[in-house]
């Protein structure tokens, strides 16, 4: 784009603002169109769909332009920032009949992916979190925002945690400071801000001055110095990037303690559909569960799953209002009700705040505040209901009576539309009205005068916007206009007049609707922000609503598909009986029921569940539902088991071997290898572990003495992780000859002549073979290929290969348990060891035998 001297003063004005915001997509507003230019118009029309088309720029340059009326900005906005740009909203600033020179315009607001209050990129059911993080050493603070919200937390930690944190809640924009590279790959759309944001006194004046604190105990994050930074540049990025100064509705800052909900990996959550993704196909747990009625209900929902407690005092809080809600089933029918009534008051909240609420939105606001009340009502007469969990609502008498006395029942989007206020709010305004009403009748009397005293038989009186309220004669009435009226216009069959009684009448009805719009305008804005100052009251409320929508989806879920209660304790024993898989059993053919197992599982007696059985036999889906079961559980909702006691779980891994998985360049045995490991790395004694085909990603040698290393070093591990185990290697039920917390199970069939019945159901004992071929048969392979491969097997099985693995596996028992007694690397076992090579048993006499024994004894404590 050339500059200088052949630039139109137009062109110079847009580009000293595009200069401002070069990486972003800036809409300029000239007239009634929001324009682009140069490369943002090619973009922008690539985009939009819309015409690219040149236009001059100076005397000798052209310049791409791509534009659309102001009014579709709703429409094009969010494809715009869906698309991940960032844009840039130039306006006039002054009403263009009354600038001298050129208009003056100005960025109102930058929109990014992160930052939006447009409930056209919002999705209704996910928050919208923008994620700042700031780094020192190896410590990141960390804080998101949903700025349509108002939510906002805070959290500090080590790199770990930051991945956790953007695994569980998907920001959808991150912004970090400029000199840092981040050791992690983001997917999400991100941004570097200056350095200057990301200062300590800064961000403490900015946090404290926000919030009208003089510090930050309150919130309990005073000491949280790099969380604090990384809130102050949320702070920058609002006011001076992002042009949102008034964020009234971000009421307070809360410490996200990680450390009290349950640990799941990203892999976890995927591989248990915990939520779903947006490009997959499959059913989630969130799908099952979610039948919130309100957006807030499901947004809370989706950070329930994926943050279940480990409190059992909280869940047990939750669970005992589900359990309400089951018993209640007339009371819930009618909070039900009365929840569907509601709108997305948090976001409501948000518009408020930000001043750009509008007159239908303040409609949605009272009514859904109108069943709130309701909803307290219904179960404040209930004796068996308690607030404990809760808390009690906030009383928003006084919102509700201005909001039903203030505003009329039907309102238009646009405050400029008018008829928002309610007569008798305002006497002045109530007199306008009566002005601007009777103006119909009036001038119908006026025509009908005229009519009579000029004998003008078809005379018309109408509106339009070049001169106003005129007078319309047919021509074969000309004659008989009188001459003091004055003639505005010719048509082929008419002439239109105007006269000096029109004209005045017309000047008081127009300053009518002026003063009308100005007065509704100020009576809006001073209810609005008297609204505005319990509007932390009504963040409290709605917390209370959306928690009441979550149990009672709970409890209809649970009542749809005869979910019971679990049972929480301290132990560390797990133990469903008649566990099923909550999507599964709902995704069946029709006539296909659900074969529900049982499993326990604990720390003293069977930490390690081996699990064989043929392909689709349900091995997966079991370890599934078991993990799913405790989740639910934990998250406070019923289950799909007959009875299920639940020893809280702390963390949830999974994991899947290579072939389930999906690779992403890397070989796909080093990925389910690098996956693995970090379980290894991370476990605790209440963790609960799915291993599921681990080693099949080599070969079959390689596979089982890795299964198998995994497996013993689970079992020897002094946290004695709960762990699920399927694999195909039956060779790995050698195990549990010599590991006594090991036991074997299978998920059985029936074996019918030529084929496999599967029976779905958990049984003690192993398995002897493989049953791959049957499963291709059953999948439609040719029938000569299926014949080719049992050949195949046979030849394989008469050499020995296999029947000599799983000799070998058994010598390993033995050889592996001393040779792990020795290789330990415990300096007190290894002076034993030494100890007891250098003793010469040949001229050891009994009783020094003894005492040699007594020592080794007193070496490890006993
Ligand atoms: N308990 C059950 N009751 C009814 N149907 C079941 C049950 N368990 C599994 N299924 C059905 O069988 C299918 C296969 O189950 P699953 O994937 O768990 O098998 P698998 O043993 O893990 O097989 P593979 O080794 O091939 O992964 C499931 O998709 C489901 O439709």
């Amino acid at each position: 784009m050339s500059k200088g001297i052949q630039e139109t003063p137009l062109m110079k004005q847009y580009n000293s603002i595009k200069a401002k915001y070069p990486d972003a997509i800036l809409l300029f507003r000239v007239g009634d169109f929001y324009e682009t230019f140069g490369e943002d118009a090619i973009k922008a029309a690539g985009i939009l769909g819309i015409v690219l088309t040149k236009r001059a720029n100076g005397k000798a340059t052209h310049i791409e332009l791509a534009g659309f009326p102001h009014h579709s900005l709703e429409v094009y906005l969010p494809k715009l920032v869906r698309s991940g740009l960032r844009v840039a909203i130039c306006d006039q600033l002054e009403n263009p009949s009354l600038a001298k020179g050129i208009v003056k315009r100005g960025v109102t607001e930058l929109v990014t992916p992160g930052v939006t209050f447009n409930d056209k990129v919002l999705e209704a059911k996910s928050n919208n979190f923008l994620l700042s993080i700031h780094q020192e050493k190896n410590l990141y603070g960390m804080a998101l925002l949903d700025v349509s919200t108002g939510e906002f937390l805070v959290t500090e930690g080590e790199i770990s945690k930051l991945k956790h944190l953007i695994d569980n809640f998907k920001p959808t924009e991150i912004i970090y400071q400029k000199r840092i590279s981040l050791p992690i790959k983001i997917q999400s759309y991100s941004f570097q801000l200056e350095d200057w944001a990301f200062q300590y006194d800064y961000a403490y004046e900015k946090l404290t001055n926000h919030f009208k604190t003089h510090n930050l105990k309150g919130f309990g994050v005073e000491a949280m110095k790099l969380a604090i930074i990384a809130s102050g540049a949320i702070f920058a990025y609002l006011t001076e990037d992002t042009h949102h100064k008034l964020l009234d509705h971000i009421s307070n800052i809360q410490r996200l303690p990680q450390d009290n909900f349950v640990w799941m990996d990203d892999f976890t959550i995927r591989n248990l559909e915990l939520v779903g993704n947006a490009d997959s196909q499959s059913v989630s747990l969130l799908k099952i569960l979610d039948k919130t009625r309100t957006n807030m209900g499901g947004r809370m929902l989706r950070r329930w799953i994926l943050m279940p407690l480990k409190e059992i005092e909280t869940i047990n809080n939750r669970l005992s209002i589900v359990d309400f809600f089951v018993k209640s089933t007339d009371i819930s029918y009618r909070i039900e009700e009365e929840l569907k009534g509601i709108s997305d008051v948090e976001r409501l909240l948000g518009k408020l705040a930000g001043e750009r609420i509008n007159p239908k939105e303040l409609g949605y606001l009272r009514d859904s505040l109108q069943h709130y009340e309701k909803i307290e009502e219904i179960l404040k007469k209930d004796k068996k209901f308690t607030f404990t969990y809760l808390g009690e609502f906030k009383d928003l008498q006084k919102i509700n009576f201005l909001l039903a006395n203030h505003i009329k029942e039907d309102l238009p989007v646009a405050l400029a539309k008018g008829e928002v206020i309610k007569e008798g709010v305002s006497e002045e305004l109530d007199k306008l009205r009566a002005i601007k009403n009777h103006s119909k009748e009036y001038l119908d009397n006026l025509c009908l005068r005229e009519s009579e005293r000029t004998g003008i038989p078809s005379l018309k009186i109408d509106f339009n916007n070049v001169f106003g309220y005129y007078l319309e004669v047919r021509n074969t009435h000309k004659s008989k206009v009188p001459p003091e009226w004055v003639r505005k216009q010719t048509l082929v069959n008419a002439e239109r007049y105007i006269t000096e009684e029109l004209k005045e009448y017309e000047s008081q009805i127009l300053g009518a609707e002026e003063k009308i719009a100005l007065l509704e305008g100020n009576l809006y804005i001073e209810l609005c922000s008297q609204i505005k100052e319990q509007l932390v009251d009504i963040q409290y409320n709605t917390r209370i609503i959306s928690i009441l929508d979550i149990l009672l989806t709970f409890a209809n879920v649970a009542l749809e598909n005869s979910y019971t209660h679990p049972h929480l304790n301290e132990s560390r024993i797990i133990d469903i009986t008649e566990g099923r898989h909550p999507v599964i059993e709902k995704q069946l053919p029709l006539g296909e029921s659900y074969i529900a197992n049982s499993v326990y599982i604990d720390d003293e007696k069977q930490q390690i569940l081996m699990i064989t059985g043929p392909n689709m036999a349900g091995k997966s889906a079991l370890l599934r539902q078991t993990a799913l079961i405790v989740i639910m559980a934990q998250i406070g909702s019923f289950v799909p088991a007959k009875n299920a006691n639940i020893g809280i779980v702390d963390k949830v891994f999974t994991r899947v071997g290579a072939s389930d998985n999906l690779s992403k360049g890397e070989s796909t045995f080093m990925v389910e290898m690098n996956e693995t490991a970090s379980i290894l790395n991370n476990i605790s004694d209440r963790s609960l572990i799915l291993l599921d085909e681990i080693g099949r990603g080599t070969s079959t040698y390689d596979g089982v003495s890795i299964a198998w290393a995994i497996a013993e070093y689970l079992h020897e591990h002094p946290t004695r992780p709960k762990t699920l185990f399927a694999t195909h290697y039956h060779e790995l039920n050698e195990m549990a000859n010599s590991f006594d917390r090991i036991k074997n199970f299978n998920v059985s069939i029936k074996e019918l002549k030529d084929t496999i019945v599967f029976l779905r159901k958990l049984v003690p004992g192993g398995s002897e073979h493989s049953f791959g071929i049957h499963v291709a048969k059953l999948a439609g392979m040719p029938v000569k290929l299926t014949h080719r491969a049992e050949e195949i097997l046979k030849t394989l099985e008469k050499n020995n290969s296999r029947k000599e693995l799983k000799n070998r596996t058994k010598n390993l028992t033995e050889e592996n348990m001393q040779l792990s007694f020795f290789q330990l690397d415990d300096p007190i076992l290894e002076n034993i060891r030494e100890e007891i090579i250098k003793t010469d048993i040949n001229s050891l006499t009994p009783i020094e035998a003894l005492m040699k024994l007594n020592q080794i004894k007193k070496m490890i404590g006993g």
